[in-house]
């Protein structure tokens, strides 16, 4: 066995319960010491093959070589005491434990062998974030911190637990280009500490700057391994889908109408009882994209989830098209032809376990009845649902299978598909392209502008800054639960510019803030 291999995994087979071949003869080598990219299309196999390798999954044929001996995972425990640590995107932290009881929790020193060493478990802590460099305070509550802090947790986690391979999940998905600039740093140093990292991404430009191989999946199968001096994004396309992506998405001018939505002085008042929406105004206008940044946790959710009747503000009051809206309630709104696409496409954006056609027509069955006003017509709407999963790519087995078994980016594009539709005036698309690779994201792109261009109004919450300096016409940056600038023209911006305001490190006078109104 080569001696710089560290894992592989040689011909595995991987089929769901439901006749899905999610991979086939898989084929995959990751050398010690580098971060490796892994890319491909959603739903190509790749967190399958990761599920198999941190234990979650078991193949049916295959042999995964750790260190030169073969090894059987049979679950996440085994994983971890193999040294491999896995990073999720939805991070697995206790809110009201420190930085430093998260770390150690389940592992924690114990004294006379009975209760928790506080002092040595903060010290243990501490030693480990100085070792890797990682610069946090492992005395701060986990539900005081922001997303990067978060996740740098979930990585000394893993780290404290052995992990000498570490798979990480889309990690930057939710970070701001200063905390992103950080945890490249850190990847650096881990690696030059000789740990190995297989780092899941769409974004291309991110994997030209930090892996050092790239290993392709399409269709469930690897496809290319190259070194990334020896590529390049184009290459990477070509391969993963077959052609080459448009990496950029181009637009007219907006040419903004009438107001079509208002907010004024909204306030939500959170489980904790913090205002997580204080004051917040904002007018958006057909034909216009307004998108709202900010640092996850900063309130752009629940203002979503307010606009939408999803959750009740204790104070403000809402326009619709001219109109007051009394009840917030989603139905009410609906009827309004606001259609909202969320960030929580399983909890809030579909019904799981019901199939990919019900999912998509539940609230318009009406549309589908025939003459008789008594009977829906399947036929039409079986041919609607055929051209939406096609005009879309969901990439799914039939119509009817369950959503619950398509993958995390088939699941977003069914929920894009279902809310991008004819009749919709404003669309709020929360985080509407995370997760879905770079061909379908975008089309989403194009679909979002073009709805524009229709003259619909778009509100666009994104936590992607290359997805809001493309797609918007004026954005509002959002930081703790305020509104903290306002820029009538995004043209102007840069992601850096956009960072600071998101951070709080720059904020704009209520005036300027203002002039939105
Ligand atoms: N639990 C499951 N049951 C049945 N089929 C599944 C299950 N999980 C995934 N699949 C299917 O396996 C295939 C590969 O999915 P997988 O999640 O591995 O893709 P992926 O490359 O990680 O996609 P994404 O980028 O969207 O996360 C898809 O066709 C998906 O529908």
């Amino acid at each position: 066995m080569d001696e710089k291999v560290i894992l592989k995994v040689e011909n595995i087979w991987k089929v769901y319960p439901n006749g899905i071949v999610a991979n086939k003869n898989v084929n995959f080598e990751v050398h010690k010491g580098e971060i490796h990219a892994l890319i491909g299309e959603n739903g190509a196999g790749k967190s399958t093959l990761m599920k198999i390798l941190f234990g979650i999954e078991m193949p049916e044929e295959g042999r995964i070589i750790l260190n030169g001996e073969e090894v059987k995972i049979e679950n996440s425990k085994k994983a971890i005491s193999l040294g491999i640590g896995m990073v999720h995107q939805h991070f697995m932290l206790v809110d009201s434990l420190t930085i430093a009881e998260n770390i150690v929790l389940g592992n924690e020193p114990k004294k006379y062998g009975l209760f928790m060493n506080k002092a040595q478990m903060l010290k243990q802590a501490k030693e480990c974030s100085e070792k890797y460099n990682f610069n946090i305070n492992v005395g701060d509550k986990i539900e005081d911190v922001s997303v990067g802090v978060k996740q740098k947790t979930e990585i000394l986690k893993a780290l404290v637990r052995g992990a000498k391979v570490l798979i990480l999940d889309e990690p930057t998905a939710v970070l701001t280009p200063q905390e992103t600039k950080e945890l490249f740093v850190e990847l650096n140093t881990l690696k030059k500490q000789g740990h190995t990292i297989i780092f899941i991404s769409h974004k291309l430009n991110e994997i030209m700057e930090i892996c050092d191989r790239v290993t392709i999946m399409r269709h469930g199968t690897t496809v290319d391994t190259s070194f990334i001096k020896d590529t390049s994004p184009q290459d990477i396309s070509n391969k993963m889908v077959g052609r080459e992506i448009v990496l950029h998405v181009d637009k007219k001018p907006a040419k903004p109408g009438e107001v079509c939505l208002e907010a004024r002085d909204i306030v939500y008042v959170n489980s904790i009882g913090k205002k997580a929406l204080d004051g917040v105004n904002l007018k958006l206008r057909k034909g216009e994209i307004l998108s709202v940044a900010g640092v996850e946790g900063n309130g752009q959710s629940e203002l979503a989830a307010v606009l939408t009747g999803m959750i009740k503000p204790v104070g403000g009051s809402l326009k619709v098209l001219g109109k007051e809206i009394e009840e917030f309630e989603p139905a009410v709104l609906r009827k309004n032809k606001l259609t909202y696409i969320p960030e929580d496409r399983m909890t809030n954006g579909c019904a799981a376990k019901l199939s990919i056609i019900d999912n998509m027509f539940t609230d318009k069955i009406e549309s589908f009845l025939k003459k008789n006003n008594v009977f829906i017509d399947k036929k039409k709407m079986k041919e609607q649902a055929e051209f939406l999963v096609k005009d879309f790519s969901v990439l799914c087995g039939s119509i009817n299978h369950q959503v619950q078994m398509l993958s995390g980016g088939n699941i977003q594009k069914v929920v894009a598909a279902r809310e991008l539709t004819e009749d919709a005036e404003i669309i709020i698309a929360e985080q509407p392209t995370r997760g879905i690779d770079a061909g379908a994201s975008e089309l989403i792109r194009r679909k979002i502008v073009e709805f524009r261009d229709r003259g619909a109004a778009i509100l666009l919450v994104s936590a992607d800054l290359n997805e809001v300096l493309e797609l918007s016409d004026s954005t509002i940056v959002m930081h703790n639960g305020k509104v903290n600038a306002y820029f009538k023209d995004t043209s102007k911006l840069t992601e850096e510019e956009l960072g600071y305001y998101m951070l709080g490190v720059k904020k704009q006078t209520e005036k300027e803030v203002n002039a939105i109104l």
